[in-house]
């Protein structure tokens, strides 16, 4: 029997992308609202109702909205939205994040899709945590850049739309500049870090990609290691894994530059390890597409364990 799935949200950008995705897939019914639809609380009801899971890309109000409207209904959700991502009863959606994550997602009815930098911060966090390496009180700091379909289809059309009165001219800006963007709480849970990052993400004038930079003082982490050991600790973790990889130590050598396109169209997360052996310092990179493993590309690897696909 194919699963009935309903993207609530499937006109915006995270939910076009997760559409394409299953538009081939024949293991799946795609229950699907009409664009003039797509607010109409009495028809995603029915569709919230009807589908074995819903996959939420909506914003964080109406994404709450939808689970209440599927209550006792037994619908299992995929939630793309904030609104769950540190919540109780919520399975956190980055597969990779630890031992028995996937597991986990595969059994849960209510799974909390990541946010983008925050699976990319929390990808280079947790392994340095989990490990001992990383103490939970070091002064993280953390600098990103986004394409802007991150900021969804009203940022698509102030980078794109010129006559717009509130276009936006820049082509690379900085913002959540009184340091509270909306993802800290999910960084610092699910990263595991008890000391508040201090966040600085931008966007540029490209549509999809991310890098998002850590850098480390060597000698303030315990047992001052070398670069090895926190490329071997990262590998470690991620071992095995499809879409989470590390980049060969000893790359900042042969690279002039970093592309924040570089992930691009792939459901993959990177991880570079740059320093110069000896110099004290290392600046953990994430490249990723914002819309990829940092949104739709997770949603459908959640959507598959969940089915046991
Ligand atoms: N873009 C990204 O890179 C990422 C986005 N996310 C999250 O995914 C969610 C969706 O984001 P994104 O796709 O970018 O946003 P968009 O604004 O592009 O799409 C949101 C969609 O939801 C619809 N919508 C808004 N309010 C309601 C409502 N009350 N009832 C029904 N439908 C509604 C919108 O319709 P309308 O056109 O009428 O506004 C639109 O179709 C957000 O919570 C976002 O934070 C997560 C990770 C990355
Ligand atoms: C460029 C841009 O505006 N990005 C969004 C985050 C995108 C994302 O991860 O989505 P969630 O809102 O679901 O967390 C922002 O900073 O608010």
């Amino acid at each position: 029997m194919t699963a009935k799935i309903f993207i609530d949200g499937e006109h915006g950008t995270t939910g076009l992308q997760i559409r394409e995705r299953l538009a081939k897939r024949d293991d799946l019914t795609l229950l699907s609202l009409p664009m003039d639809d797509r607010r109409d609380a009495a028809k995603r009801a029915r569709f919230l109702q009807e589908a074995d899971i819903a996959i939420l890309c909506l914003p964080d109000d109406a994404a709450r909205e939808a689970v209440s409207l599927a209550a006792g209904e037994g619908t299992r959700f995929i939630d793309a939205s904030t609104a769950h991502r540190t919540a109780d009863n919520w399975v956190y959606g980055f597969a990779e994040l630890t031992s028995g994550q996937a597991e986990r997602i595969a059994a849960a009815d209510r799974v909390a899709n990541v946010g983008c930098y925050a699976i990319g911060s929390v990808a280079m966090l947790r392994p340095l945590t989990e490990a001992g390496i990383l103490p939970r009180n070091y002064p993280v700091t953390i600098n990103a850049v986004s394409g802007y379909s991150g900021g969804g289809k009203q940022m698509i059309a102030q980078m794109e739309d010129t006559s717009r009165d509130d276009a936006i001219a820049a082509n690379h800006f900085a913002y959540a500049l009184t340091l509270a963007h909306k993802h800290l709480p999910e960084i610092m849970m699910h990263g595991e870090i008890a000391r508040k990052p201090v966040f600085t993400p931008a966007v540029g004038r490209f549509a999809q990609g991310m890098l998002v930079n850590l850098p480390l003082h060597l000698d303030l982490l315990d047992s001052n290691p070398d670069m090895a050991t926190i490329h071997t600790a990262l590998s470690d973790h991620y071992a095995g894994q499809k879409h989470v990889a590390i980049a060969p130590l000893g790359e900042a050598n042969t690279l002039p530059r970093l592309d924040a396109e570089a992930m691009r169209d792939t459901d993959d997360l990177l991880i570079h390890v740059f320093g110069t052996e000896g110099g004290g310092q290392i600046n953990l990179v994430a490249a990723l597409d914002n819309l990829g493993k940092g949104a739709s590309g997770s949603a459908v690897q959640n959507l598959d364990l969940m089915l046991g696909r």
